[in-house]
């Protein structure tokens, strides 16, 4: 361990603002304003204590100095709280996006796919609406990465996932469930709607031409639609059964939509 960074060795006077941060944190914005206010009160309370004392112990004086030490004490220990909860607010925001965003693609996480996918499982059974989920998996990556490197396969995935993004609907949720894996959900949505979408994701990122150094990458993608059926109960038999149709999907040749076997056939459209 580098023994600068021990906290016997820091600046005080950080380690006490350090300190601050953490104690406003724990105790919590109600409570934190309740030690402010009684802080105050009884700092300027002691002071025009004082005061009063020096002054030869009269009350209007007491009086005074206290709202004196309440008007000059309170804005600017004020302006000092109401950043910190600020600054607190922010750094949890940024915490929380952090916690559910994928950093190579800055598309959502798998896990907030999975805390999604579950209440819109949830929603789509209660209410008898449509759910609808596209798996999406790039072809021949490992072949982008030997040939052009591992650099380049990270630069063509975000834009592969930009290109996702930029065909998707406000209410979709795209997230990249691991390599070079990315899953879309679309509540609202029946098969037809899922297939039609995925084709024109398939085609967005067919059109993607991405410079690296002195040549052109491109890309191409397979993808697996499934639908919610009323005997689904879990995220993971939705899951199960795109996965099934984007193995179709590569297996037919790659580069193409692949609706859930028997869904696509029941239904009557091409998959
Ligand atoms: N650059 C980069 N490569 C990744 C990442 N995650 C996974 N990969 C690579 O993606 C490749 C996936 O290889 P395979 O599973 O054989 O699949 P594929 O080559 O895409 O072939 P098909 O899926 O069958 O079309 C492997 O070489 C992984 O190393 C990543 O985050 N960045």
């Amino acid at each position: 361990m580098d023994a600068d960074a021990s906290p016997s060795r820091r600046d005080p006077n950080a380690l006490r603002w350090e300190a601050l941060r953490a104690w406003v944190l724990e105790a919590g914005l109600a409570r934190a304003n309740l030690f402010y206010t009684c802080g105050v009160l009884a700092a300027s309370m002691s002071i025009s204590g004082a005061i009063t004392w020096l002054a030869g112990r009269s009350v209007a004086t007491a009086l005074a100095a206290t709202a004196v030490c309440v008007l000059s004490v309170a804005p600017l220990t004020g302006y000092v709280v109401l950043k910190l909860l600020y600054e607190l607010e922010r750094s949890r925001q940024t915490i929380r996006q952090l916690a559910i965003t994928d950093e190579l693609t800055g598309s959502f996480n798998r896990r907030h796919f999975r805390e999604v996918g579950e209440v819109e499982l949830l929603r789509a059974r209660r209410y008898g609406t449509p759910l609808a989920l596209i798996l999406i998996d790039a072809d021949h990556f490992k072949r982008v990465n030997d040939t052009h490197g591992h650099q380049c396969g990270d630069v063509l995935l975000r834009e592969i996932s930009l290109a996702c993004r930029a065909t998707l609907r406000s209410t979709d949720l795209l997230a990249r469930l691991g390599g070079e894996e990315l899953a879309v959900l679309l509540p609202q949505t029946d098969l037809a709607g899922a297939l039609a979408m995925a084709e024109r994701i398939r085609q967005e990122v067919a059109r993607l031409a991405l410079a690296w150094r002195d040549e052109t990458v491109e890309a191409t993608i397979s993808l697996g639609v499934a639908a919610l059926r009323p005997e689904m109960t879990s995220l993971d038999a939705l899951l199960h059964e795109a996965d099934v149709a984007l193995y179709d999907a590569k297996r037919s040749g790659r580069n193409r939509v692949c609706g859930a076997r028997w869904q696509t056939a029941a239904a009557g459209v091409a998959g």
